[in-house]
């Protein structure tokens, strides 16, 4: 496969392997997108992206980063969402959103104001988590242990999210089980201390996550892909492994996966065992690719053309994800066309733009 062949998930047809990977902007209003998500998604849409990925969109006001985070825990972010989508479908991209969660990493400020928990008085809330432990850092607040009934609530939130998301008008949905944030606190051993059905055992640690994940499946339509994003390893002993994310991997494509986002880390502030190089998640995706039979994409450290090239090409993704490098370069798949000599590069920027490909 290349990287600029068209590529099919269920109902939906990318025009090239390239996903731009959800990024956090802070700069919602009550969780509201505005002009700034407009120009900064449709931009990469008319950059010639395969599918662009909005950012994390808390499931619940409590769910969210901080307070400039994304949100679709009201009725009053679909149109919004929706006029975005509009405009990037017409300049061919398929629009796909990120639902999370933030758990006890919730209520913290922006980075550029610190990455740190903030308290009432600078617009913080009480957090949420499967155990009162804290993450530590500069999050040290200890979040209130969820109940039963807690963890019934935040599974309905994100039912009701993805309603929203069909809404909106989003063609794939992803849920978001990395990072550190809600689900992932629960799959994690470092994390989760509890002693009920929501904690211990493998199948125990899993249940937040299988069960959110089935019922949002209920509501999302088959015709729709549907993804997960998925921290498979802490990179720490305790911690997550991937050959448990491989058997969780498996009971999530049983329950309906359509594509797994290989993710890593994230879930305690120590961050000294991450193995940082250029695409270093592109083995292990293409370790639970072959094992699991699941198409995958991961992100981390991608930035060449041919580095990405060679990891479709390779088998290790279905579709690439770039981050940061979006960010630098909202026209990267254009310039990679170009540099790959790929037939037709020009036709990537959009007809205002024709005379601009020209030599
Ligand atoms: C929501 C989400 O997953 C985003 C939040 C902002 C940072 N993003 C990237 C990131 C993940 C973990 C540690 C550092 C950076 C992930």
């Amino acid at each position: 496969m290349k990287l600029f062949d068209k590529y099919t998930l269920k109902d939906v047809m990318m025009r090239n392997r390239i996903v731009v990977s959800p990024m956090c902007q802070y700069s919602s209003v009550d969780g509201l997108p505005n002009d700034w998500h407009l120009v900064h998604l449709g931009s990469r849409a008319v950059g010639g992206a395969g599918m662009v990925i909005v950012e994390a969109a808390a499931v619940s006001p409590e769910g969210r980063i901080s307070p400039g985070d994304a949100g679709i825990y009201s009725d009053d972010h679909v149109e919004p969402y929706a006029k975005i989508n509009r405009f990037m479908k017409q300049h061919g991209a398929v629009p796909g959103i990120q639902i999370a969660h933030a758990g006890r990493k919730a209520s913290a400020s922006r980075p550029w104001e610190g990455d740190e928990h903030i308290g009432p008085e600078q617009g913080g809330w009480e957090t949420i988590a499967p155990s009162a432990e804290a993450f530590g850092g500069t999050l040290p607040k200890v979040p209130q242990a969820m109940s039963l009934d807690d963890i019934a609530r935040v599974k309905m939130n994100f039912v009701q999210a993805a309603v929203r998301a069909l809404d909106a008008g989003f063609e794939c949905l992803q849920v978001h089980f990395a990072h550190g944030y809600l689900a992932h606190e629960f799959y994690s051993p470092l994390s989760n201390k509890r002693t009920d059905q929501y904690g211990g055992s493998f199948d125990n640690r899993i249940r937040f996550m299988l069960e959110t994940f089935e019922a949002v499946r209920e509501v999302w339509p088959e015709r729709l892909p549907l993804m997960v994003r998925l921290s498979v390893t802490d990179w720490i002993d305790g911690g997550v492994t991937v050959d448990e994310s491989i058997e969780l991997t498996r009971q999530l494509k049983a329950s309906g996966l359509d594509l797994l986002d290989v993710s890593h880390g994230f879930v305690t502030p120590d961050i000294s065992k991450i193995p940082w190089g250029p695409g270093m998640m592109l083995p292990i995706a293409g370790r639970i690719r072959k094992e699991v039979d699941i198409p995958t994409t991961a992100s981390w450290l991608i930035t060449e053309p041919k580095q990405a090239a060679a990891a479709v090409a390779d088998g290790q993704v279905d579709v690439v994800s770039l981050a940061r490098e979006m960010l630098r370069d909202p026209y990267w798949p254009y310039h990679a066309a170009k540099e790959l000599g790929v037939e037709g590069a020009e036709q990537i920027l959009p007809i205002q733009y024709a005379r601009a490909a020209k030599t």
